[in-house]
């Protein structure tokens, strides 16, 4: 488990502010004071304030570094309310429909980190990824040099029983529905960022498909091809290879195979998937069946730092997400509070 006990390490030396959206939540209460143990952040729970009192002091006295941002009684309520209407108002939002927009935990918390009031978001273990996703891109928004936003998960193998152990990334196994050609070499590029940003790995990327170097021949493999090439061409120093399926890019042996002179030699450690139907099947039964940790879905390409959960996540799952952002916080730069 070393990459994510690095993460957490290294959250405790920045100690960001996440908040987490959905503050009433005992797997989210759970995390908050697994978080202030490990020092890994301050924590901002959001929701109504009394309810979340006495979840906390169930636990016993509720513990520095853990705030409550209780939207209806928040001074920041009327700034959010403005902000939302002038960032949606062009979708015919009007006054009355933002104040109620804002009012809702998950985009009160996306509001706190579009306005510096806290560093990163976490939510998504009540909410769908729609909900969480869709306020994420319409509030914080898409990074200026992203062309996308998507999501991977990080795939942590650490039982006695994976032959490789190690940190991989399954991507997008959360967001987006059906990539065009153009949109999964965005994806490729941005996963592969996204692994040297979290576990300083250097990415090996496989382009996945039910197609090895044309042993069949679809509309749906030709797309992974073109995929590849877009990869190759905007960035020749990256190890890729596609299209190519999930054994011949894992297992040295298959490599041999079917792709001799593969550039991964069956290593690959960034799995980059033709569509979300793939990517979220694998993702679930790499988990379930395989005992894998899985981290995510964690955003990519966003301005600041907000991630979504599983709604069958444990606390731990949101500690280690709360690890992640406190992460990407600092690889983004986002300024610390004065
Ligand atoms: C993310 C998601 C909710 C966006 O869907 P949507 O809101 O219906 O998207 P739309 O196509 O109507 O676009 C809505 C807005 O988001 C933007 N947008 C949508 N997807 C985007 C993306 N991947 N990157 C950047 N912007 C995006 C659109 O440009 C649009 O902007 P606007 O409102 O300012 O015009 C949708 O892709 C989705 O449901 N994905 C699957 C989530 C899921 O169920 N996952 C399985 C479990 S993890
Ligand atoms: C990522 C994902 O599949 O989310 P959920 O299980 O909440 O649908």
């Amino acid at each position: 488990m070393k990459p994510l006990e690095t993460l957490l390490a290294n959250a405790a030396r920045s100690e960001r502010r996440i908040v987490l959206s959905e503050g009433t939540d005992p797997r989210v209460i759970e995390a908050a004071l697994m978080a202030r143990r490990a020092r890994a952040a301050r924590i901002m729970l959001v929701g109504p304030e009394a309810e979340i009192v006495q979840a906390l002091e169930t636990h016993g006295p509720v513990p520095e570094g853990i705030e409550i941002a209780d939207p209806e009684t928040s001074p920041h309520l009327p700034r959010m309310a403005r902000t939302y209407h002038e960032l949606r108002r062009h979708k015919g939002v009007d006054e009355e429909a933002a104040l109620d927009a804002a009012r809702q935990p998950h985009v009160f918390a996306a509001l706190m980190v579009r306005l510096g009031l806290a560093d990163g978001t976490v939510g998504g273990a009540r909410l769908t990824t729609a909900e969480i996703v869709r306020t994420a891109i319409q509030v914080i928004g898409k990074a200026p040099e992203a062309k996308l936003v998507s999501s991977f998960f990080l795939m942590l193998f650490c039982r006695d029983h994976h032959a490789k152990k190690g940190a991989h990334v399954f991507s997008d196994a959360g967001l987006v529905v059906d990539p065009s050609a153009e949109e999964m070499a965005e994806i490729a590029r941005a996963s592969a960022a996204s692994l040297r940003q979290l576990v300083n790995e250097t990415p090996r990327v496989a382009m996945l498909s039910f197609s090895t170097r044309g042993s069949a021949s679809h509309e749906k493999v030709s797309k992974v091809t073109l995929a590849t090439r877009i990869v190759r061409e905007a960035d020749p120093g990256l190890a890729i290879d596609g299209e190519i399926q999930f054994d011949a890019a894992f297992v040295p042996e298959v490599a041999l195979s079917k792709a001799s002179d593969s550039a991964l030699g069956g290593n690959a450690n960034v799995f980059i998937f033709p569509n979300l139907d793939a990517g979220n099947i694998a993702y679930k039964i790499a988990q379930r069946i395989g005992e894998a940790v899985a981290v995510g879905p964690i955003l990519q390409g966003l301005a600041k730092p907000a991630n979504d959960l599983s709604r069958g996540c444990s606390a731990e799952d949101i500690l280690h997400m709360i690890a992640v952002t406190s992460a990407q916080c600092e690889a983004q730069h986002v300024p610390q509070p004065a």
